[in-house]
C-alpha cells in the first residue's frame, strides 16, 4: 500500500472569499466550519474542521493539496524516500500547523508546479457536519475525494506520482487535444488515472493548461438524490453546470461538473467503485462516459 491514505485536503487563494462560503454552502451543501483565520471559509464534508479551506488573495488559484498519511513514522517514511529521490521538501512550522490543525506536515512541489501537503495528525471536530439539505459524502478511507491536475509531461508525471510518491496507476485514458481547446498534434495525450486507497482514483493527470492550477475537485454522495438535489440547486441559484449528467466508463461514477468561484471545476458524482490493489488491472479505457457528460464550451 502506498504511504499516502487519502486526498485530505484543499486550501484555496481567493479573491472572493464570500462567493466561495456562499457557493459551498449553498450549492455544495457543505457546512460552514471555524477556523483561525476569521477571513478564511472553512468548508466541512465530515468530522475533519475543513476539508476546503479558502484563504483571501490577490488571485484565484488552488494553493495547495492535502494528502494524509497514517501517523508520523508514515512521514518520515515518506520524506526519507522523498529526500532520497532529491525533491526540494519543507517541513510546516508552528502557525503553518495551527492554521491546518495537523501535528506535523511537509509540503513540496511536484515537477510540474503543483503545491503537495503531506500530513498526519489532523485534530477532529466532533460537532456534526451538517449542511442545509442534509447531503452525505463519501470520506472515510476513500478521502474526501479525487483531483484532476495539470502535469505537461506524461513519462516524468508517471515516475513522479508512482516511483516517487507511491501512487498506483489505476487506469489511462488517450484524449484528442482539440476537445479541451490544444491545438492538434500527431502526439496522443494521456490522462492518468492514479490511486492510493480503496477509491478508484485519488488524483489524475492530464496535459491540460489549467490557469487556476487545478482542472477539477470531485466529490461524492451517498446518493443520487444528493446529485439530483445539487443540480436543482444549481439552476435554482443561476449556476450554470458546465457538464450534463453522465457516468464515467471507469469508476463507474454519475455526475456532473459545476465552475467554481475560483475558475476550476467541481465534479459533483455518487456510486463510484472502490478497487483492490491485490487484484486490480491498470487498463486503457476508450471511452470518456457511458452516457451523458456533454461538456459546454466556449462558442458552442
Ligand atoms: C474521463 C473521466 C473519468 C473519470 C473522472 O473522474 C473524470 O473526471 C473524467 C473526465 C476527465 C476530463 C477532464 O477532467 C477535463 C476535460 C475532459 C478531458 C473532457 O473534455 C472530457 C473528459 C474530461
Ligand atoms: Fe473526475
Amino acid at each position: 500500500m502506498s504511504l499516502i491514505r487519502s486526498l485530505g485536503y484543499l486550501r484555496v487563494e481567493s479573491t472572493d472569499v464570500a462567493a466561495w462560503r456562499e457557493f459551498g454552502v449553498t450549492v455544495l451543501d457543505m457546512a460552514p466550519g471555524r477556523g483561525p483565520d476569521p477571513e478564511a471559509v472553512y468548508l466541512r464534508m465530515d468530522e475533519l474542521p475543513a476539508r476546503i479551506v479558502v484563504v483571501a488573495g490577490e488571485r484565484d488559484r488552488l494553493a495547495a493539496t492535502g494528502w494524509e498519511v497514517a501517523d508520523p513514522a508514515a512521514l518520515a517514511r515518506l520524506t526519507r524516500a522523498l529526500e532520497q529521490a532529491g525533491v526540494a521538501i519543507k517541513a510546516a512550522g508552528g502557525d503553518e500547523l495551527a492554521e491546518r490543525r495537523v501535528a506535523q506536515m511537509i509540503s513540496l512541489d511536484d515537477p510540474f508546479g503543483n503545491r503537495l501537503e503531506f500530513f498526519c495528525g489532523a485534530a477532529l471536530d466532533t460537532r456534526p457536519a451538517q449542511g442545509r439539505y442534509g447531503t452525505r459524502f463519501v470520506t472515510g478511507e476513500q478521502g474526501m475525494g479525487h483531483v484532476v491536475l495539470p502535469a505537461g509531461d506524461d513519462a516524468a508525471a508517471l515516475h513522479f506520482y508512482t516511483d516517487v510518491l507511491g501512487f498506483r496507476l489505476r487506469d489511462t485514458m488517450r484524449f484528442i487535444p482539440e476537445t479541451v481547446g490544444l491545438p492538434p498534434g500527431d502526439r496522443p495525450l494521456w490522462m492518468r488515472f492514479l490511486g492510493c486507497g480503496p477509491r478508484h482514483h485519488s488524483v489524475a493527470l492530464a496535459p491540460i493548461p489549467a490557469p487556476s492550477g487545478l482542472i477539477h475537485l470531485m466529490v461524492e454522495t451517498e446518493s443520487i438524490d444528493d446529485v439530483g438535489r445539487a443540480m436543482d440547486r444549481c439552476a435554482r441559484h443561476d449556476v450554470p453546470t458546465i457538464s450534463t449528467l453522465g457516468r464515467h466508463a471507469n469508476d463507474q461514477m454519475i455526475s456532473f461538473y459545476v465552475r467554481t468561484p475560483s475558475g476550476f471545476d467541481i465534479e459533483y458524482g455518487t456510486g463510484g467503485c472502490t478497487v483492490d490493489d491485490r487484484t486490480w488491472v491498470a487498463r486503457q479505457t476508450t471511452a470518456h462516459s457511458v452516457w451523458g457528460h456533454r461538456f459546454e464550451r466556449a462558442g458552442h
